[in-house]
C-alpha cells in the first residue's frame, strides 16, 4: 500500500499504492510508516519524497474505516514522525491533497504542487475536523484568517491559490515526481528546524478575539444547527492562543467528540450516497453499469422562460453547443441577455472566459433538427407538451433523445406522441437551473436504458448530482412534498400559525419553513394543478366550506389565499407580507391570523396549542412515509436516491443526512408509532397510514439503511 524505491541515486521516493484516489487506509498507513523508517535508516538515502500513484496524491483518511473500531497504525503519531526526520522530506503532490492527504503533506518539509492540483481540508463537510495535526499546523504555516476559512468551509482551493497562501513551495507545470526529487537533491544536507511548522509560532493577530468571535457568529449562522464548523473554530482558535503540544490535545478532544456524533454519521453516509446515485438502475434490470451513454455534443433547449435559461447557462458552462429556441420574439431577447449577463457573471466569478460563443438562438423549432438532445422546457401545460413532442418527433433527425424539463406531468403521455417513445426521459431541473445541483432523470414505461444513461452523464457533464427515478406522479421530490405541505395546512387549521410551522421547521435546519418556501415558489402554480385536478373549489366569503375530497380530507386555505390574489412573494402577498411585489422580506401578516380565525369559525374547529415536536412529526413523518410508499412501489431504487434529492433539491439539512436516514436515526419504529397515533386520530388522512415496508422494516429489526434494499426487493417480488 505504500513502497519504497530509490532514485536519482540519493533519494527515497515512498508513493502511496491504494487506488483509486490513495487514502489513508490502516494498509496504506502501516506502509508508509514501514518506508519511512527503511528510508531514514538507510544510510545512502539523503532525502525522501512522497507521492501517490495514478496521478493522485491522497484523498485523506479512509473515510470507510471510520467508527467506533478504527484499527491500525493512528495517523497523527505517522505524520509527526516525518516531521522530525533529519533527512528532507518533500511531498509530490498531484491530483489531490485533501483531509489527512494534506496534512501528511503539511508535515512534509517541503510542497512542490502540479498546477492542476486540488487542495483542502473538507473533513468538515464529513462532520470532522481536520484532527491530524491541520488545525495546528495550516494556521502557523498560512496565518489565522486564511485557515479559518479553509478549514470551517471545507474549499478546495487550486495550486495558484495554495502557492499564493504559501501553502506550497513550489508550482511546477511539468511532471511532479521529477520536479520534486530534483528539489529534494538541491535541499540535502540543508537544515531543517525553520522548515517544521509545528516548531513556527502562529502568526501574530492583534485583533484576535473580534476576529473569533466574527467568524464563530458567521459560522452558526451560515452552518445553523451544525457542530463541526463550530470545533473547527474552536481548534484553530487553540492554534493561535496554545503552544503546539497543547493545541494538538485540544484539537484531539474536539475531534473525538465529533467523531462519534450523529452528524459525522450522516454526512459521511451522504459522502457515499452522492457517488452511489450514479451507480443508477431501473425495475427492469438495465443499469449503469450495461448501458452505454451516447455523447452529446448539440443539444437544443426549447422554451426560454425561467426554467430554460438557466438550462441553456448549464450546458454552455459545460462546454455542450447550444441551440435556444423561443417563438415568442420578445421572451427570445430577454432570454439572449439574461443568459448572456449570466454567462458574464459566471465567469467573473470563476475566473474562465464566458461560454456565450456555442449557444445559437432561433424563434423556429426546425433549427432543433440536427441536435443530439432536445430538452423541452415550455410552460407546466399536458396538451401544449405533447404538441411539442409530435413536433419535435417530427423535425429531429433520427436517434435524437428528446427530453422534458416537466415536474409533474406523465412522461409516458409525451412519449406517446412521439415515433420512439424509447427515446424521451425526464430532465427535471430545479431553479435556478444553472445553480442548483440537482438532477431527477425520470424514466417512463417505454424510455431505453441508453436514454437514461445518456441523460444522466449529460447531467454529470452539467456538474449535477443526478438521481435516476421512476414515472409517478410528482416523481420523487415533489411526490414527498405533498403530504408535508398538506400537513401544514391541516396544523394551520387546528390551530397552528404559518410562524409557528416555519420556525419548527427551521430550527430542524431548513433555510426555510414550508410557509416561506410556498411564498417564494409562487401559491398560484399548486393552485391552478389543483384546479386540473378537480380539487380547488371557489370558496368565497361566506357559504359552505368542505373539507373531503373523494373521501379524503382536503383543506382549501391555499385556495382561499389565492382567491385573494395572494399569490405569494411575487404578488408581495401570500402567507406573510413583504412590503410590495417581489419583496423578499417576510412579515407576519393580520390578515392571514383574521382569515384562520374566521376560517375555524366557518368550519366550528377549535384551535388547540400546537408544539413543535407535532409540527416535526406530522410534517416529516408524512414526508418520510410518501418516501417509503416510493421505495416500496419501486419509484426509487434505493433509499440513498431519495436522501440525495431531499439534500440538493429541497434543502434538507445535510447534517441529518436526509429523510431515509434520519428515520434511521430517530428509529424506524418510532417514527411507525407516531404514524400510527396520528393516523388514528386522522382516519380521512391516507398519507399518515403506515406504509407496508415500514412495518415491514421495523418487523426485521430496523436494519440500517443500506440493508433496506433486501427488503424492498421481497415486497417488490410478491407485487
Ligand atoms: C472512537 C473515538 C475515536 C476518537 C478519535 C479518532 C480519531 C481518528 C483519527 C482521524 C485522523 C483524521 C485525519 C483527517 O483529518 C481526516 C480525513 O482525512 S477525512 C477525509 C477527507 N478527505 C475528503 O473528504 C476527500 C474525499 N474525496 C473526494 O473529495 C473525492 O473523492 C476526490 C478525491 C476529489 C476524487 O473525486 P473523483 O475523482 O470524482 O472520484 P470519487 O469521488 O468518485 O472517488 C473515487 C472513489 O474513492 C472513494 N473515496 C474518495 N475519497 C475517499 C475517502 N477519503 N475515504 C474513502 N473512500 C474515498 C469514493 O467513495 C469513490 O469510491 P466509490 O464510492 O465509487 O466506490
Amino acid at each position: 500500500m505504500a513502497q519504497l524505491s530509490y532514485v536519482s541515486g540519493s533519494v527515497g521516493l515512498i508513493t502511496l499504492q491504494n487506488p483509486p484516489v490513495n487514502v489513508l487506509s490502516a494498509a496504506t498507513r502501516q506502509g508508509i510508516m514501514e518506508s519511512m523508517k527503511k528510508a531514514l535508516n538507510d544510510p545512502k538515502v539523503k532525502s525522501v519524497v512522497i507521492c501517490g500513484q495514478n496521478g493522485v496524491f491522497c484523498a485523506g483518511a479512509d473515510i470507510k474505516e471510520f467508527g467506533p473500531n478504527i484499527s491500525g497504525p493512528s495517523i497523527v503519531p505517522l505524520i509527526y514522525d516525518i516531521e522530525v526526520a533529519n533527512k528532507p522530506v518533500v511531498a509530490a503532490i498531484e491530483g489531490s491533497a485533501l483531509g489527512g492527504g494534506l496534512e501528511l503533506a503539511l508535515t512534509c518539509h517541503y510542497r512542490i504542487a502540479h498546477s492542476k492540483t486540488r487542495l483542502g481540508l473538507p473533513e468538515v463537510t464529513l462532520g470532522l475536523l481536520p484532527g491530524a495535526g491541520g488545525t495546528q499546523l495550516l494556521p502557523r504555516l498560512i496565518g489565522i484568517p486564511a485557515s479559518l476559512e479553509l478549514i470551517t468551509t471545507g474549499r478546495h482551493i487550486t495550486a495558484a491559490e495554495a502557492l499564493q497562501l504559501g501553502l506550497v513551495d513550489h508550482v511546477t507545470q511539468s511532471d511532479t515526481v521529477d520536479s520534486a526529487v530534483k528539489f529534494a537533491l538541491s535541499v540535502e544536507g540543508e537544515p531543517l528546524d525553520s522548515r517544521r511548522i509545528s516548531k513556527r509560532p502562529c502568526p501574530h493577530l492583534p485583533d484576535l478575539d473580534a476576529v473569533f468571535e466574527a467568524v464563530m457568529q458567521k459560522v452558526r449562522q451560515k452552518f445553523y444547527g451544525a457542530i463541526a464548523p463550530i470545533a473547527c473554530v474552536q481548534a484553530v482558535r487553540a492554534a493561535a492562543t496554545l503552544p503546539f503540544s497543547e493545541g494538538m490535545k485540544r484539537e484531539q478532544q474536539l475531534m473525538s467528540t465529533l467523531f462519534t456524533s450523529g452528524q459525522a454519521r450522516a454526512l459521511q453516509y451522504s459522502f457515499f450516497a452522492q457517488r452511489a446515485v450514479g451507480r443508477w438502475s431501473m425495475p427492469s434490470g438495465a443499469s449503469w453499469n450495461t448501458s452505454k451513454a451516447r455523447p452529446v455534443h448539440r443539444a437544443a433547449v426549447l422554451g426560454l422562460g425561467t426554467m430554460g435559461r438557466g438550462i441553456t447557462v448549464a450546458l454552455a458552462q459545460a462546454g455542450v453547443s447550444v441551440v435556444a429556441v423561443e417563438i415568442q420574439e420578445k421572451q427570445l431577447n430577454e432570454a439572449r441577455e439574461h443568459v448572456y449577463a449570466t454567462l458574464e457573471r459566471g465567469a467573473q466569478q470563476s475566473g474562465v472566459s464566458p461560454s456565450c460563443a456555442n449557444i445559437t438562438y432561433s424563434h423556429d423549432i426546425q433549427a432543433v433538427a440536427d441536435v443530439d438532445l432536445v430538452i423541452e422546457a415550455v410552460l407546466e401545460d399536458l396538451s401544449l407538451k405533447e404538441k411539442v413532442f409530435q413536433q419535435l418527433s417530427a423535425i429531429c433527425k433520427p436517434g435524437t433523445l428528446l427530453c422534458s424539463n416537466t415536474s409533474s406531468l406523465d412522461l409516458n403521455c409525451l412519449a406517446s406522441q412521439t415515433k420512439n417513445p424509447e427515446l424521451v426521459v425526464g430532465m427535471h431541473f430545479f431553479a435556478p437551473a444553472h445553480v442548483m445541483k440537482l438532477l431527477e432523470v425520470v424514466y417512463g414505461s417505454k424510455s431505453s436504458p441508453e436514454a437514461v444513461a445518456t441523460a444522466m452523464q449529460l447531467g454529470k457533464k452539467m456538474g449535477k448530482i443526478s438521481v435516476a427515478v421512476g414515472n409517478c406522479r410528482g416523481f420523487v421530490g415533489n411526490r414527498m412534498l405533498k403530504p408535508y405541505i398538506e400537513q401544514s395546512y391541516f396544523l394551520l387549521e387546528e390551530g397552528a400559525t404559518p410562524e409557528l410551522v416555519d420556525k419548527a421547521l427551521e430550527e430542524f435546519g431548513f433555510p426555510m419553513g414550508v410557509f416561506r418556501m410556498s411564498d417564494l415558489s409562487g401559491l398560484d402554480v399548486g393552485w391552478r394543478v389543483r384546479k386540473e385536478d378537480g380539487l380547488a373549489e371557489p370558496v368565497g366569503t361566506s357559504g359552505q366550506i368542505t373539507r373531503l375530497r373523494g373521501g379524503r380530507r382536503y383543506s382549501p386555505l391555499g385556495d382561499i389565499l389565492c382567491e385573494h390574489g395572494r399569490f405569494g412573494q411575487k404578488t408581495g402577498l401570500g402567507w406573510y407580507q413583504y412590503g410590495r411585489p417581489g419583496g423578499r422580506v417576510a412579515k407576519s401578516d393580520p390578515w392571514v391570523f383574521n382569515l384562520l380565525e374566521e376560517y375555524r369559525a366557518r368550519l366550528g374547529l377549535t384551535a388547540r396549542p400546537i408544539d413543535q415536536q407535532e409540527v416535526l412529526e406530522r410534517c416529516l413523518y408524512s414526508l418520510i412515509n410518501e418516501g417509503l410508499c416510493i421505495l416500496e412501489e419501486g419509484f426509487a431504487s434505493s433509499p440513498e436516491d431519495i436522501d440525495v434529492i431531499y439534500v440538493f433539491g429541497y434543502g434538507w439539512p445535510k447534517h441529518r443526512g436526509g429523510p431515509m436516514f434520519y428515520a434511521s436515526m430517530v428509529g424506524l419504529a418510532t417514527v411507525l408509532e407516531r404514524l400510527d397515533h396520528y393516523y388514528r386520530s386522522n382516519p380521512d388522512v391516507p398519507s399518515l397510514k403506515p406504509c407496508k415496508l415500514l412495518r415491514q422494516l421495523v418487523a426485521s429489526g430496523s436494519p440500517p439503511v443500506h440493508k433496506w434494499k433486501e427488503i424492498t426487493k421481497k415486497i417488490q417480488n410478491r407485487l
